[in-house]
């Protein structure tokens, strides 16, 4: 097990005691916060290469509680962590070791004093030492222990000098101590705080110059900025004085506009060939409907365009797995995807899909345009042709040995193991997916991209372009230039695709990575006529983000910039290309095709709100390298940051007003706390800005999560309950603190917003404000709340989730998941029946007929019977399961589904019935698509029936 820290750190002292109790051996690498990952520290590498940035989360890998005592170490840890280390820091980082002001840490250490009554450890019936007692006495022992307070401490809490005293005689305490050596008292509480999961730019404490009195050490003291007079006076001179803005009502269509921040945002689309996994909804549409909820409520005029990806083998592979058409399967997926997008509050402006007469007319047409400019060449090429399935071979139908890196199951299209893109004739030892025979190498005329002929214009464009990219994206693209581009194929001999519009290739079909990334602007298309405003804006600023993972890199970076260069019709290319790394699965790689992992309907089925999946994969967003998706991490990460953190002090600051003020926010007299609180919220949003403007979603929620901190922090020590109760002044100060918190719960309602949309909306109705906007992201902080507003009725916005639930769930999804593929218990049945024909061959061959029709064949005939039934039974079931009963989305009308008025009328109540339900709970951008297609559909039943729609229907059209 490896550990960085930073000096004097008393959570190393944590896990070198875990590991001392484990007899695991620890290398302790000392180094500068700047060195760490985002500057967090202790941090954990053990040995299964996970590395851990949480102290109390690597303490139980190490040593993992027995069953029964799970919860009750979890419980003090989450204490330890986010109330003692955070009363300890804040008390410390204050300055002030008055014992007037000691009463929030006071209270706490009175609660351990009770519950170590009688006792020689912490857990009950537990005679020996715990998770709990090693977190909690380090805590204790390396800081207050040691400063002025301690022997107060111990006077007054016989229990807890009893106890520490006991833990610091056990031997495996003492060898530790011994072996790591540093400073107790303020300056370990400077460490922890130092490197706590504040990002190390925004480290600062509570101490005003005026009220320090002890001197920290020179480098801690540039270290720890203090907050600055003219911060405060800056907070003081905005508060009433800055008008806090609206956020804007964009019309339908939403078009960029000159003069103002137009945002064009895309989400890779993903292939409708499974149910899409945590990893591919972070990958992509969850960090694009983020950033785009983000920039919404900047007042960007913005338009976040996605759906989904239907060309290409991956369909037919799946068609031919279900043993269906590639169309259904489409169609099957599409609305698979579409739900557990819906599900996931992903707030599309259009979600659509590939299989549309924009898209062939939009591809044909950019080909015929880039051949006319000469960067088309034509080719023979070898091609596989497997005989036994008498098809080409392309891509998913193909797999191999990976010639550069020797992965041995690399696809025709990329290696998983090395991400490259490869040519499937290039494959060593390839074979036919569908039946495994090796193909033969046959010629075939297909048309390629001539790459290196674009190559100095794509190099002079990223030049321009690369800043603004994240680091794996400029990572994955630098190589392929520097290694020098290519001729792509971009023809294949398949039927499911788009035709290529040339004679002599009417049997052919654009690859499907030629396509795709034409999806975004014939959806666009789809979302409205005027898509060139966005896609060829005339004397308009344009800004286009991209997401995806960095597999996708190469086509967004590489193939799909140089096919519009190519062009050269004006067209955008993107801006900022956000791509991320991967999600793993409890260190696993998620898969679709393996079935690995959790996938959207698994989330859905959990009961766990869909918010809280949204905020999670946020936090653990695989933006600089591969995260980690781990069941305890997202209870705890639930339990402490959403519960007690943020949870914890709207919740105290609502009913607070509810109870003492009449549910109305009292009047603000600021005073020097006050502002440093405010101003220490202050450098937490202008970092949670820059970070959200170059799309660092998880930097920008850490951000949100220190505000709350503060304000738990502040209230903590400011102790309103107490000055309630007491003068005249004290109750006015009172009120101050909690129309200030209250002020900070709104604000923070509007940063949480883009993470968690259901939350910010209850928070709002909480606070009294109206729930059709999320609140204005500002740059500063004013006075949003005026004296007298009043609140709604405050109640907890979030639960805690049980160990034993997280047990649960983490048991039932481990290993392959049978759900992703229903047809997989079929499938293997299917098997069962060609082995037992197999068997039977065998005897016929090997015995007369007296022989083989002996009972041994009856038994496998019988047996065969019965798993057809099954089959058919199992077939009909799937049937019926795929079937939605609650809510059917209308089909795509894209002049090809032609229906009867039974079918349409139906349709129409149907879709009636959605667009109501999704007017009640979501916002504009989320319904609008599906009352387009409400009047679509009434449009139609008017063609057929002659009779016109009704008043309210033409007037909600005029009215667009
Ligand atoms: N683990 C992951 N983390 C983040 N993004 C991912 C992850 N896996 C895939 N993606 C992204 O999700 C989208 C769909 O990917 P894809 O269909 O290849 O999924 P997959 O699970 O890797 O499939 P398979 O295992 O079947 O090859 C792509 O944009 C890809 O970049
Ligand atoms: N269908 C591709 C993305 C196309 S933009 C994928 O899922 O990887």
């Amino acid at each position: 097990m490896n550990i960085l820290t930073n000096e004097d750190n008393p959570n190393t002292l944590k896990l070198i005691i875990a590991a001392k109790v484990v007899q695991q051996s620890v290398t302790v690498k000392k180094v500068e916060p700047k060195e760490s990952f985002l500057g967090r520290l202790p941090s954990i590498e053990l040995s299964s290469g996970l590395v851990l940035f949480s102290t109390n989360a690597a303490m139980q890998l190490i040593i993992p509680p027995s069953e029964e005592l799970k919860i009750i170490n979890s419980k003090w840890l989450e204490w330890e962590i986010s109330q003692l280390q955070s009363a300890i820091t804040f008390y410390g980082s204050t300055g002030i070791y008055k014992t007037t002001h000691k009463s929030g840490l006071w209270s706490l250490l009175e609660e351990l004093n009770n519950v170590l009554k009688d006792k020689k450890y912490l857990i009950k019936d537990n005679n020996d030492l715990s998770l709990a007692d090693i977190c909690i006495w380090v805590t204790l022992w390396s800081t207050v222990l040691v400063t002025e307070i301690g022997n107060e401490l111990c006077r007054e809490y016989q229990h807890i000098n009893n106890w520490i005293s006991n833990i610091e005689s056990h031997p495996i305490i003492q060898d530790s101590i011994k072996e790591y050596k540093f400073e107790r008292g303020l300056k370990a509480i400077s460490s922890i705080q130092a490197v706590s999961w504040f990002p190390i730019n925004t480290i600062q404490n509570f101490r005003s110059p005026k009220s320090a009195d002890i001197q920290l050490s020179p480098t801690k003291e540039k270290e720890m900025e203090a907050v600055s007079q003219e911060e405060m006076h800056i907070i003081s001179s905005n508060w009433s004085s800055i008008l806090y803005p609206d956020v804007k009502n964009f019309p339908y269509p939403v078009l960029p506009k000159k003069d103002e921040k137009n945002v064009l945002i895309t989400s890779a689309l993903p292939y409708v060939n499974n149910v899409p996994h945590l990893g591919n909804i972070i990958g992509c549409v969850l960090s694009a409907d983020i950033f785009a909820r983000y920039c919404r409520q900047r007042n960007y005029n913005t338009l976040f365009i996605s759906g989904t990806d239907e060309y290409g083998t991956a369909t037919e592979a799946k068609a031919l797995e279900e043993k269906t058409t590639p169309q259904s399967i489409c169609d099957k997926f599409f609305d698979i995807h579409n739900d557990i997008y819906r599900w996931f509050n992903i707030g599309f402006d259009y979600f659509g899909r590939t299989t549309t007469p924009e898209q062939t007319e939009i591809v044909q047409k950019f080909f015929l345009r880039i051949k006319s400019q000469g960067y088309i060449l034509s080719e023979t090429v070898d091609q596989l042709l497997c005989e036994s399935c008498d098809r080409f071979l392309a891509d998913r139908f193909v797999e191999g040995t990976c010639p550069r890196c020797k992965y041995e199951d690399a696809r025709g299209d990329q290696c998983d193991g090395c991400s490259h893109l490869i040519n499937a004739t290039d494959l060593i030892s390839p074979r036919c997916k569908v039946c495994s025979n090796r193909p033969i190498i046959k010629k075939s005329e297909q048309f390629f991209l001539d790459l290196p002929k674009l190559e100095n214009k794509l190099k002079e464009w990223l030049s321009t372009v690369e800043n603004g990219w994240s680091g794996v994206a400029r990572v994955v693209a630098k190589p392929w230039l520097r290694d020098g581009l290519k001729p792509r194929c971009i023809t294949r001999d398949l039927k499911w695709g788009i035709p290529v519009p040339i004679k002599g290739f009417e049997n052919k079909v654009f690859y499907v990575w030629f396509d795709a990334p034409f999806g975004y602007m014939s959806i666009t298309k789809r979302y409205t006529k005027e898509y060139e405003q966005w896609w060829k804006p005339k004397d308009i600023k344009v800004d286009l983000y991209q997401f995806m993972a960095k597999d996708n890199v190469p086509f967004h970076a590489i193939m799909f910039p140089a096919s519009l260069l190519a062009a050269n019709e004006d067209y955008i290319l993107l801006k900022h290309l956000m791509a991320t790394e991967y999600l793993n699965y409890e260190d696993t790689k998620f898969s679709k095709s393996r079935g690995i992992g959790v996938f959207g309907t698994d989330a859905r089925d959990t009961g766990i709100p869909s918010d809280v999946w949204r905020f999670y994969l946020a936090y653990v967003r695989p933006e600089t390298q591969d995260s980690n998706f781990n069941w305890v991490d997202l209870a705890t990460k639930n339990n402490s940051e959403l519960l007690n953190n943020f949870g914890n002090f709207v919740n105290r600051a609502l009913v607070f007003v509810e109870r003492y003020f009449e549910s109305k926010i009292p009047p603000i007299e600021l005073q020097e706390d006050d502002l440093i609180v405010l101003a220490l919220a202050q450098r937490e949003l202008s970092s949670y800005i820059c970070a959200m403007e170059q799309a660092k979603l998880r930097d920008g929620l850490k951000h949100i999560l220190a505000i709350s901190k503060h304000g738990n922090q502040y209230m903590q020590f400011q102790e309103p309950w107490v000055k309630i109760k007491g003068t005249d002044n004290d109750k006015k100060r009172a009120g101050t603190i909690i129309g200030i918190s209250c002020n900070m719960a709104c604000l923070l309602s509007a940063l949480l917003a883009p993470f968690m949309p259901s939350t910010a909306r209850e928070l709002r109705s909480q606070l009294g404000l109206a729930t059709n906007s999320y609140g204005y992201i500002p740059d500063l902080i004013t006075n949003i709340l005026p004296t007298a507003h009043k609140i709604g009725k405050p109640s907890p916005l979030f639960k805690k989730i049980e160990d034993k639930s997280i047990e649960t769930l983490r048991k039932k999804y481990a290993g392959k998941q049978e759900t992703t593929n229903e047809h997989s218990d079929v499938k293997s049945l299917d098997n069962a029946i060609a082995e037992l024909d197999t068997k039977v061959k065998e005897l016929k061959a090997k015995h007369d007929k007296s022989g083989w029709q002996s009972s041994q064949v009856q038994i496998f005939s019988d047996l065969k019977k019965k798993l057809s039934d099954l089959i058919s039974e199992k077939n009909k079931s799937s049937d019926s399961k795929n079937k939605k009963p609650e809510i059917v989305l209308v089909p795509e009308q894209n002049g090809d589904v032609s229906m009867d008025v039974a079918s349409l009328e139906s349709a129409i109540a149907m879709q009636g019935n959605l667009v109501r339900t999704l007017k009640s709970k979501e916002e504009k951008s989320v319904w609008q698509p599906e009352v387009e297609k409400l009047l679509k559909l009434k449009k139609q039943l008017a063609d057929l029936t002659g009779i016109a729609p009704t008043s309210n229907e033409k007037k909600s059209k005029k009215k667009k």
